[in-house]
């Protein structure tokens, strides 16, 4: 028969050994202390893959079964990353310079210069009109590379540009973009887009028979398309264009989905209002500059890196934001060019470069990433 132990009295025993644990735990912190030194001193980086992977080695060969060698191996896992967490924080506790400058507000000490995407009477332009809320100065580029193209120029201070829609998800495009342009994001909107059916003046909803519209929008209002069947839709360049279109081509059968912007901006008619089926429709917006700057007390952050295809490395980049109690808002990842099933990881979370905890996670983070980079630091909406 097994003989029945007191739980109490292994409770006890449990215990003394986490005490031991605990002692010897800062006994190793303490050692780490001493490595951090050693690394600041010599700009050796903190995070050794070759010492760690040779210490799960030897540990794991202590343990007597398969159970223990799994669990020694999480252990000293884990063990490794609280070090080289405290050994980033003893390092980024120095003052160093920030990767962005710190700027009071927008340079409005000329008149801002401003590339919008698209066409005008576009949601882009309504985004750029409610951001910046002053006197500009404004051009349109068709494309979203061509804005990034004119801003890396400098012909232009700032430039707006769609991320994000609340129906249809991130636009990949403008994500490989931020990698390609050394550009940053200092600002973003947010529009709420309601589409409306629009035609020439003379038109009624009757003789409309081709409906024009960006994919996105023709996929917003598909409802309202399949309960109107003598209406074809037809996938144009985007929503103020359809609406440029009409007009021009002034075919009474011809109608544009857009905003009721664009009607007043192309001189037609708004034969339906509303008629995107998912009410809280709304299109994020960002805001890009050449400059390295954010604006103070920014309170969100947007970083990219890829990572090394291995098991468990995109949870051990996270750890860092967990580590350091940052609340991450966005993840969205983007297949690397050249590397099958690999990837790029966008993450968005809340905080500002000057503080702490930020420089904490991104030090880890720019060690233990491949490809590193920080898009912008800037308001959330
Ligand atoms: O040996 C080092 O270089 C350390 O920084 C210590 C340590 C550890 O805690 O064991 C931590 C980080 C390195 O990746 C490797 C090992």
């Amino acid at each position: 028969m097994v003989k029945m132990i007191d739980l109490q009295q292994s409770r006890n025993e449990i215990d003394r050994i986490d005490k031991q644990i605990v002692s010897l735990f800062e006994e190793r912190m303490e050692i780490a202390k001493d490595v951090a030194a050693y690394k600041i001193k010599t700009g050796k980086k903190v995070l050794d893959k070759e010492r760690e992977n040779e210490k799960l080695r030897v540990l794991q060969a202590m343990a007597s079964n398969d159970f223990n060698k799994h669990g020694i191996t999480e252990l000293f896992t884990q063990i490794m990353s609280m070090s080289r967490k405290y050994q980033y924080g003893l390092m980024s506790a120095g003052e160093q310079e920030l990767p962005l400058k710190e700027i009071e507000s927008l340079h409005r000490d000329k008149k801002m210069k401003v590339v919008c995407f698209g066409v005008k009477g576009s949601y882009t332009e309504q985004a750029m009109e409610e951001y910046f809320n002053t006197d500009i100065e404004c051009f349109y580029a068709p494309t979203f590379k061509e804005i990034m193209e004119v801003i890396k120029i400098g012909e232009a201070d700032y430039g707006v540009l769609p991320i994000e829609n609340t129906s249809t998800g991130g636009i990949a495009d403008i994500y490989d973009l931020l990698v390609e342009y050394d550009n940053y994001i200092i600002g973003e909107h947010v529009v709420k887009v309601q589409q409306a059916l629009l035609g020439l003046p003379e038109a009624k909803l009757e003789d409309i028979k081709k409906v024009y519209s960006h994919p996105q929008a023709l996929m917003q209002c598909s409802k309202f398309l399949e309960s109107h069947h003598h209406m074809s839709p037809i996938e144009w360049l985007s929503t103020s264009d359809s609406a440029k279109k009409v007009q021009e081509d002034q075919d009474i059968t011809q109608g544009a989905i857009a905003s009721v912007r664009a009607a007043k901006c192309y001189k037609l008619k708004v034969l339906k209002e509303s008629i995107n089926h998912e009410n809280t429709n709304s299109t994020r917006f960002i805001i890009i500059t050449k400059k390295k700057e954010f604006i103070k007390n920014a309170n969100k952050i947007s970083i990219c890196f890829e990572l090394p295809h291995e098991s468990g490395s995109l949870y051990n980049m996270l750890s860092h934001f967990i580590y350091n109690n940052l609340n991450m808002t966005k993840i969205e990842s983007r297949p690397l060019e050249g590397h099958a099933f690999e990837y790029r990881f966008f993450v968005d979370f809340t905080g500002n470069l000057k503080e702490p905890s930020v420089k904490n996670a991104l030090l880890g983070i720019q060690e233990e990433a491949i490809g590193f980079r920080i898009l912008g630091n800037y308001h959330m909406v």
